[in-house]
């Protein structure tokens, strides 16, 4: 069964030991759906969204909102700005070094806030 943006939004991060195992490719494939616009890395490891802005002073507002979300849910992406206006953002869970629910919560809150 998949999970919904919807219920993905609904929930908040929770903090992740280093004990907690990694999402499976099973776990993974119940939760891409939910966030078509990002793309699971190779490795399984990650999954990045890409953006081309009109400009730098958007692409940087853009990147502060992120920001903002991060701190609130505590579960930080890596944030790539290249180009003056073109920005990555990466999505995976440092502690256990692969994906958790956390990486598809803040993946669909991101969503939510536009672009
Ligand atoms: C204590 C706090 O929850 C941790 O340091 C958080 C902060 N933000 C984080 N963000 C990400 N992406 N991975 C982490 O493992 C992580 N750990």
């Amino acid at each position: 069964m998949s999970i919904s943006a919807a219920e993905l939004t609904a929930k908040k991060c929770t903090a992740c030991e280093g004990n907690t195992p990694a999402f499976t490719s099973e776990q993974i494939a119940a939760h891409l759906p939910a966030v078509p616009e990002w793309t699971l890395a190779d490795d399984g490891k990650l999954i990045r969204r890409k953006y081309k802005f009109k400009d730098f002073v958007t692409a940087m507002a853009f990147l502060q909102r992120v920001a903002v979300l991060a701190e609130e849910e505590d579960h930080h992406p890596d944030l790539h700005l290249t180009g003056y206006r073109n920005v990555a953002i990466e999505l995976s869970t440092h502690a256990i070094g692969g994906l958790s629910a956390n990486d598809f919560i803040v993946a669909a809150k991101i969503d939510k806030l536009g672009s």
